[in-house]
Order: structure tokens, then sequence, then C-alpha cells
């Protein structure tokens, strides 16, 4: 699913946010990032959705080389990728339904089902009550939820989540986090950063990565 050898990631101000990355995620795989603010883990999942490109290195997602003048084929890609980023940009004045169907409006799905799409991913993350609420109003827990529910309800291959346990209370980062496990299925890899090593130990059946940076530091394999 993702293949990435010898990646490199220099920004134009000189910083070298990535060097020499090579990593394996595979179909139906968990994976844990960790690492210090600032060790590159935001920067690895930038280039994992072609928002920023290798400088040096080969990646490849979902069999598509990430690198420029490769644009519409990335776009593309993005369709089968749900993200889950820190600013969750969900549009303001419309619904939470409405908020997961624009997330659906670029994918080959019939405008009948778009709805019933939305709805069955919006009671997945447990907000069906606020199906539609303005996102105006809603908490920052429940943006989050609408923003889980707008990346999953396009049935991605890969979830890549950013830090969604950041602003949480133990309880219920805890909460998120198997929320997004659950989403993971044979077919379907989930890719989570967090500094909070402590929500992560005990956890079983994963991939852990420990940046360092810009280094992958170590990476081992949960037991099942
Ligand atoms: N657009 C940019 N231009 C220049 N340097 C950048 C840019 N974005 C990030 N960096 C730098 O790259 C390094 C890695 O940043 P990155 O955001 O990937 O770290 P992180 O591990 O995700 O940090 P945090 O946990 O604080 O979110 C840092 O030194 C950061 O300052």
């Amino acid at each position: 699913m993702i293949e990435a050898k010898e990646l490199c990631l220099i920004y134009p101000d000189g910083t070298k946010a990535l060097k020499n990355i090579n990593l394996q995620v595979k179909p139906g795989e968990m994976v844990y990032i960790t690492g210090p603010s600032g060790s590159g883990k935001t920067s690895l999942l930038k280039l994992f959705m072609g928002m920023e490109y290798p400088t040096e290195g080969v990646l490849r997602v979902l069999g598509q080389p990430m690198m420029k003048g490769q644009v519409e084929k990335i776009r593309q890609l993005r369709r089968s990728i749900g993200p889950v980023f820190q600013e969750f940009k969900l549009i303001k004045g419309r619904t939470a339904i409405e908020n997961v169907m624009l997330g659906l409006r670029f994918l080959d799905i019939p405008p009948s089902q778009l709805k019933e799409s939305a709805s069955t991913a919006l009671r997945r993350v447990g907000l069906e009550h606020k199906t539609f609420s303005l996102v105006d109003n809603l908490s920052w827990g429940e943006c989050q939820r609408v923003a889980i529910a707008r990346a999953v309800a396009r049935k991605p291959a890969i979830i890549l989540a950013d830090e969604p346990t950041g602003n949480l209370d133990m309880k219920n980062a805890l909460k998120i986090l198997e929320l997004l496990t659950s989403f993971k299925d044979k077919n379907t890899a989930v890719i989570i950063t967090t500094h909070a090593t402590h929500l992560i130990d005990g956890k079983e059946d994963a991939m852990f990565i420990q940046m360092e940076e810009g280094n992958i530091y170590w990476k081992r394999l949960g037991e099942a």
C-alpha cells in the first residue's frame, strides 16, 4: 500500500524534515507513529497525501509514484485516502451531514446513495443525533468526529490521522483511537500519529514507529 525507500524531505528553507525513511505498510495494517514535536510525523503524512513531494528517494502510495509532474494522478489517488488532519476544515454554516456529503462529492457515488453513506458514517462515529446540526454549534470533539465520518464515508484504502488525540483527555483520547482502529479491515490500513505513547502502550497487532529528528529511530511489530 505504501512503500518508501530512502525517502528524504527538505523544505525550501533548508529544513531536513525527513532523512532516509524506509517503510512498508500493507493492506489491513495498523500503524502508530510517535515521536517528539518536530520529529517529522506530519511531514511523513503530507508525503503520503501528496501535499509535499520527496526531495530524494522513492515513495509509492497504492502503486502511484508520489512525485512532481503526477498531479492529476495524485488527485485521483487522494480519493482512496481518508485524511483526518489537525485542522478539520469543516465548512461553517453547513450541517454535519452536509459536511460529510461534501467529502463524497468527487466520488462515483450515485446521488441517491450519498445521504445514506453520510448517515451511516455519522452513525459509526456516534453522531447520529447531530446529523442535522450546524457544525458551528458542535463541540471540538464532535467536530473531530464529523471529520472522521467525512474521512471514512468514502471507504478509503488508507486512513491517515494526524495527532487525533491532541486536545483530548485520556478517556476521550482512548475512545478516538478505538474508533479509528475500528475502521481497519483486511483492505484498509490505518495510520495514526500521536505524541502520547502511554495511549498506545499495550496495544497489539500493530506496527509502532518511533521518529527522532526526521529519522525512523525504531520500528517494531506488535504481537497479535
Ligand atoms: N513548511 C515547512 N517549511 C519549513 N520547515 C517545516 C515546514 N513544515 C514543517 N517544517 C519543519 O520540519 C520539521 C518536522 O515538522 P513536522 O511538522 O513534520 O513534525 P511533527 O513531528 O509532526 O511535529 P508535531 O508533533 O509538533 O506536530 C520541523 O523542524 C518543522 O519545523
